[in-house]
C-alpha cells in the first residue's frame, strides 16, 4: 500500500501586491505546487528536499488537509486528507520544527495527557507507550518542566513523542533536526530510525540537512518549484550533478601531500598535518585514495564530507530546468 500518493497536483496562492498607484493592487496567481505527482510506499523513508520556496511546505500542508488542492488529488494513508482530516489525524503524526503542538505553560507532561485525551487513547494504552518513548528519547528528566523552559533539543524530543504518541504510521517531519546541535541530532536521527526499524513507520522529511538525509532516507525527492526535479537514491543525486566528496586526513608528521589519482588535494591545513582531498564517486572512492595517501604518510584520523545539499540542490536545478527524472540507481 502507499502511504502516500499525489497526482499532478497543483496548488495556487493569491497575492494582492501593490500596483504603481496608490489605490490599486494588482492580483497576482503564485503556483506553489505546479502538478507534482509522488508516492511513497507504506515503510518507506523519504527526504523531500528542494532549495527554499520550492513547495515543499505546501505540499505537506497539502497532505495533511491544511490546504485544500487547486487541482490534482492527494490522498494520504488513503484518504482524502481534506475531507477525512479527523481519520487522518488517528494514522499521522506531524513534527514541525518551527512550530509547536505543546501547551507552552504546561509541563510537558501534561501535554502527553491533553493528546492522549484528544486521540481518546485508554491509559493503559498511552501510558506504556509513553514510558517506550521517555525511554527511548531521555524525557524522564524534563517532563515535569513547562514547555517555554525547555531547551530546543528537549522541546524537539518532546515533539517527536508527541507526535509518536497514538503509534502512527506515518510520520511527517519538516526540518526536525534544524538547529540543534550535532549530538542531540545524531541522538534524534537515531531514534528515528529505531522507530522505523521496529514499527514500519513510514517517514516523510524535508530537510536542508544532508546528515539527516544519508542517516535517515532510503529514497530523496527533490521538488523545484512546484515540480518534481530527481527520484532515486541519495548517491544517484551526487553522482548527477557531479558533486565531489571531500576525503579529510591528518597525518602524525608533516609529510609533503601526495599526488592522488582522481583527486584534487584542495587544502594542506593545521601547519601540514591535515589533508584534504577531493574526489568524484564516479571516478574514485575514499578507501582508493586514502591507499595512496597513507602510502606516503602515517595517517592518525580520517573523515569524509558530503557535498552539502544546497551546493548539490543549485547544479541540480542548474542542469536540469524543470526536467523531471528517476535515477538509474
Ligand atoms: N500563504 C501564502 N501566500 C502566498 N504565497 C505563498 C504562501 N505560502 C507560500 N507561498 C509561496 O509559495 C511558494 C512555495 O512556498 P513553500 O513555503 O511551499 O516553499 P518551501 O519549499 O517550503 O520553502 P522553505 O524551504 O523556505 O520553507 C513560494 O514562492 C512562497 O513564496
Amino acid at each position: 500500500m502507499n502511504a502516500l500518493e499525489i497526482e499532478d497536483l497543483v496548488r495556487e496562492y493569491v497575492v494582492r501586491e501593490k500596483a504603481d498607484g496608490r489605490f490599486r493592487r494588482r492580483r497576482k496567481v503564485v503556483r506553489a505546487v505546479d502538478g507534482l505527482s509522488m508516492r511513497v510506499a507504506a515503510g518507506e523513508s523519504v527526504g523531500f528536499i528542494g532549495a527554499n520556496g520550492a513547495g515543499k511546505s505546501t505540499t505537506v500542508k497539502l497532505l495533511t488537509g491544511i490546504l485544500v488542492p487547486t487541482s490534482g488529488t492527494v490522498r494520504t494513508c488513503g484518504l482524502d486528507p481534506v475531507t477525512r482530516r479527523r481519520d487522518l489525524a488517528r494514522r499521522i503524526g506531524v513534527v514541525f520544527g518551527q512550530r509547536s503542538q505543546l501547551w507552552w505553560d504546561l509541563p510537558l507532561r501534561e501535554s502527553f495527557r491533553l493528546l492522549a485525551a484528544i486521540h481518546r487513547l485508554p491509559p493503559t494504552v498511552w501510558r506504556p507507550r509513553l514510558r517506550d518513548l521517555d525511554e527511548r528519547l531521555g524525557l524522564g528528566e524534563f517532563l515535569t518542566t513547562p514547555v517555554r523552559q525547555l531547551s530546543l533539543g528537549q522541546r524537539m524530543r518532546g515533539e517527536v513523542a508527541a507526535a509518536l504518541l497514538h503509534s502512527p504510521g506515518l510520520l511527517l517531519l519538516d526540518e526536525p533536526t534544524i538547529g540543534l546541535d550535532v549530538l542531540s541530532s545524531e541522538r534524534l536521527r537515531q531514534f528515528l530510525r529505531a522507530e522505523r526499524a521496529e514499527r514500519g513507520t513510514t517517514l516523510l522529511l524535508t530537510t536542508h540537512d544532508m546528515g539527516d538525509v544519508q542517516r535517515l532516507c532510503d529514497r530523496v525527492l527533490v521538488v523545484d518549484r512546484g515540480r518534481a526535479a530527481y527520484d532515486g537514491d541519495l548517491p544517484g543525486l551526487v553522482r548527477r550533478v557531479g558533486a565531489r566528496r571531500v576525503l579529510v586526513v591528518d597525518q602524525r608528521e608533516p609529510v609533503e601531500p601526495a599526488r592522488v589519482d582522481d583527486a584534487e588535494l584542495l587544502a594542506v591545513e593545521e601547519g601540514g598535518l591535515r589533508l584534504r582531498y577531493a574526489f568524484s564517486a564516479e571516478e574514485t572512492t575514499a578507501a582508493a585514495v586514502l591507499a595512496q595517501v597513507s602510502r606516503r604518510s602515517d595517517v592518525s584520523d580520517l573523515s569524509v564530507e558530503e557535498p552539502d545539499i544546497a551546493d548539490v540542490l543549485r547544479t541540480l536545478y542548474a542542469t536540469s530546468v524543470g526536467s523531471a527524472g528517476r535515477s538509474e540507481a
